[in-house]
């Protein structure tokens, strides 16, 4: 299936969802705010649905050092079990990333095949991808969760975990960026760098992850490796270092020139297992390859005097010294090497193979990993990547398995994990038992004994680890980085059909939320309402689908509704007295706030500027509370607020009659005013998005971005005669885009959109906002 017609076809899902939405059934409306907690850390359908009331964050427990004591001596009995089959040298732990639809399932499942860790291929289009497991993602032919799995190549150990392209499931991609040494990113090489390749090129600059690129479906009409190699330098801003150029493209792509060895690959044919040769260069590349290699040379022996040196002497480095030299360059994010293939046609794998081993980190060639004491977060640690070192994990994921109950998958950082064995979760302070210990491949297992640094296993049985959390030694606690959860940017109202089915929803809605940290619900006794929140329509369409697949509940969904956000636009300092004597003992608490608009993304700071104890110590954790309590719901329409900095500047207290609660009742009051006096304004998601269209649709095109508030940034060319629109447009206005630009282009458009930015909601779209009796839940 073409990249075009994929992109539909998947968006078709949103419209599936719109029937589903606005069909015959009762339409849902979201109730005002009537505040109950969101996240990921329920344990029990009676604390969601009884009245209690939530934290989000984890509770922090002091390690108990007699605890740690009886666990170490347990865990390291255990390990010494063990043993490592195949040196940390020879460890590659990966990640393959890209748009959707560039080929990324299909190049996993061929180099599985390839490494023969599968004797059959999984197609894609036909529902049979190993790595695409599950049914939604079968039967549309995308990729939803990211798998892992273990293969070997040359005596190499390859961890790889397959990511979604949709930017809907974009945490995955942020969570597999997290554990991973190296990424191999993948572009089609007709349509070049596209959205979301740009979006998690810069997520890999995030975590610093050195990456190989491959330059895909080689075999398609309009395919071009060289306008895609300038797109990596226009677009990613990159500096690519092409060591393969392509013999021949669309129907007669036939291989390509290995620039190290100076040789042409040829397959001669294009089935699964076709072989290949290596063979002189063709007379009409000849030249060509002779100038590509002469960039590679003088770029890499830049990274070496000695070798500089020889080459100014006319001396060019051997094949040995030329792969070191990638090596290193490719790991200190010198540069990019750029190969390419066509993964569907079976050209290209092995070749991508050798270069994951020849220049893809291994555990060793990456910065230790550090993190903190958990009970004195100032001191910083570091864990070796050596199997002698303490224990350290990360629980980057946990997904449900029918066999096994919950799955947690752990990166080891450090140290060996045996079964049996107890370890420390280090943000909460609680022990887990290692129950049995798998290596996964896709969704099937195979029982290990142990895993050692730089290992990806999947844990069975712990019971309080949730996604970022750190497992470690009990004898040498340590808190790793947590990752990026992404905040939702859309809801929707749902119900169970049946009463009867209300515990089951709460059961399926629990599970899911702790599976993934971008889902996030809601519920409100009060109007008897449960809201779903996610990253975009497909996203909770999956959700619900699942809930009626794997926990047997059908649903009434409402219309989508926008995550908007609050802040203020100004400072403001408000003075608040909290008072009351009414017989018993009275409350008095004096306070002065500052409240402080922040830059965007900058979320919720409290700072206190207390001299002298005119608000003493013990009180101040009352302000904060109050403070924190209302940042849930603003004053405008009761979204979340954002971007605000409180700071506690002055106050005064009772003896008698101050406590913590009435600071936190001031707090809510100097909130409540403040916020008000500080010019407080209404943000919304703004989408980058991006159409592909042909030319005669252009206009139609254009004029339904304009109403719907976009923002036209740019127009370009794309092969085949059609023209792409960038634009940014409120999220608001996107909703069932699909059908409309199906509509207006009779099927032959396609677009692909991702969060931007938040900006401030128009006056008049606010003011209906405020007024209106209809958001929220937050
Ligand atoms: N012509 C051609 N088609 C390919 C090639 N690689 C993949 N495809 C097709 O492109 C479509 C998308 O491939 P996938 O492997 O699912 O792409 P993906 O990047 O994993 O997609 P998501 O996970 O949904 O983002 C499928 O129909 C594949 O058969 C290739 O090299 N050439």
């Amino acid at each position: 299936m073409t990249a075009e017609s994929m992109r539909l076809s998947s968006s078709s899902c949103s419209n599936t969802s719109s029937s589903f939405i606005n069909g015959s059934r009762r339409p849902l409306s979201l109730q005002p705010n009537r505040l109950f907690c969101i996240n990921n850390s329920y344990s029990s359908v009676s604390e969601l649905f009884g009245n209690v009331r939530i934290s989000s964050k984890p509770s922090k427990v002091s390690v108990n050092q007699v605890q740690r004591r009886r666990l170490s001596v347990v865990s390291m009995a255990a390990a010494e079990e063990s043993s490592r089959a195949i040196p940390l040298k020879d460890y590659r732990n990966i990640g393959i990333m890209a748009h959707i639809d560039a080929g990324k399932t299909t190049t996993t499942e061929r180099i599985l095949y390839y490494t023969g860790r599968n004797y059959k291929i999984g197609e894609v289009h036909e529902g049979t991808a190993t790595m695409d497991w599950m049914e939604q993602e079968q039967e549309r032919g995308i990729t939803i969760t990211s798998a892992a799995t273990t293969t070997f190549w040359n005596s190499h150990r390859i961890n790889i975990i397959d990511t979604p392209g949709h930017v809907d499931f974009t945490l995955e991609v942020e969570r597999a960026l997290r554990v991973l040494d190296g990424a191999i990113c993948l572009f089609d090489s007709v349509a070049g760098v596209e959205p979301q390749s740009e979006t998690v090129w810069r997520q890999a600059d995030k975590y610093g992850v050195p990456r190989l690129c491959f330059v895909n479906k080689m075999d398609r009409l309009g395919a071009n490796f060289f306008r895609t190699r300038d797109m990596i330098v226009t677009n990613l801003g990159a500096k690519p270092l092409v060591l393969q150029i392509p013999i021949g493209a669309e129907d007669s792509f036939q291989g390509l020139v290995d620039l190290v060895k100076m040789k042409a690959v040829l397959w001669s044919g294009e089935e699964l297992g076709a072989k290949f040769v290596y063979e002189d260069i063709p007379g009409d590349l000849q030249d060509l390859a002779e100038d590509y290699r002469t960039q590679m040379i003088e770029t890499i022996v830049e990274l070496d005097d000695k070798v500089m040196e020889d080459y100014l002497e006319g001396v060019e480095p051997d094949e040995q010294t030329i792969k070191k030299l990638i090596r290193k360059g490719t790991i200190g994010a010198n540069f990019v090497p750029v190969l390419c293939g066509s993964a569907f046609k079976n050209k290209g794998v092995q070749p991508l193979l050798d270069a994951v081993v020849d220049y893809l980190p291994s555990p060793l060639d990456v910065p230790p990993m550090t993190g903190t004491d958990p009970e004195n977060p100032e001191i910083i640690l570091e864990r070796e990547p050596s199997d002698d070192a303490p224990f350290a994990g990360l629980a980057f994921k946990i997904m449900s398995d029918s066999f096994v109950g919950s799955l947690t998958f752990v990166r080891v950082y450090a140290g060996k994990l045996t079964a049996g064995s107890y370890v420390l979760n280090a943000n909460k302070g609680k022990r887990e038992r290692i129950g049995r210990l798998l290596e996964m491949h896709a969704n099937s297992r195979e029982d290990v004994k142990v895993a050692l640094a730089g290992d990806i296993v999947a844990l069975a049985g712990l019971k309080d680890t949730i996604t970022g959390e750190t497992l470690s030694d009990p004898e040498n606690p340590i808190v790793l980085e947590r990752m990026d959860f992404p905040d939702p940017v859309i809801k929707v109202a749902i119900e169970p059909k049946t009463k009867a089915d209300i515990d089951k929803m709460a059961i399926g809605l629990i599970k899911l939320a702790q599976e993934d940290p971008s889902f996030h619900f809601s519920r409100d006794e009060e109007v008897n309402q449960t809201v779903i929140e996610g990253m975009g329509e497909l996203h909770l369409e999956i959700i619900v689908d699942r809930l009626k697949r794997e926990y047997k509940v059908e649903a009434n969904v409402g219309a989508p509704q926008v995550n908007y956000r609050e802040s203020i636009s100004k400072i403001s300092e408000v003075k608040y007295v909290h008072k009351k004597q009414s017989g018993g003992q009275g409350q008095f608490a004096d306070i002065t706030v500052r409240f402080e608009p922040m830059e965007a993304g900058c979320g919720y700071e409290f700072k206190s500027e207390i001299k002298g104890g005119s608000v003493p110590r013990e009180y101040i954790p009352g302000v904060m509370k109050g403070l924190e309590e209302c940042m849930g719901s603003g004053v405008l329409a009761g979204f979340p607020v954002v971007d605000v900095r409180a700071v506690l500047v002055d106050g005064s207290y009772h003896d008698v009659d101050s406590s913590v609660l009435a600071f936190q009742l001031a707090a809510r009051g100097a909130f409540r005013e403040g916020v008000r006096k500080a010019g407080p304004r209404m943000l919304e998601p703004i989408m980058k998005v991006e159409v592909v269209t042909p030319e005669e649709h252009l206009g139609d095109v254009i004029g339904d971005l304009n109403s719907r508030r976009g923002q036209i940034n740019s127009f370009g060319d794309k092969p085949g005669g059609l023209k792409v629109v960038d634009a940014l447009v409120p999220l608001a206005e996107m909703f069932q885009y699909v059908s409309t630009l199906r509509g207006m282009t009779k099927g032959r458009a396609s677009y692909a959109m991702q969060l931007a930015k938040f900006d401030v909601v128009p006056q008049h779209i606010q003011n209906q906002l405020s007024t209106k009796d209809q958001p929220v839940a937050a």
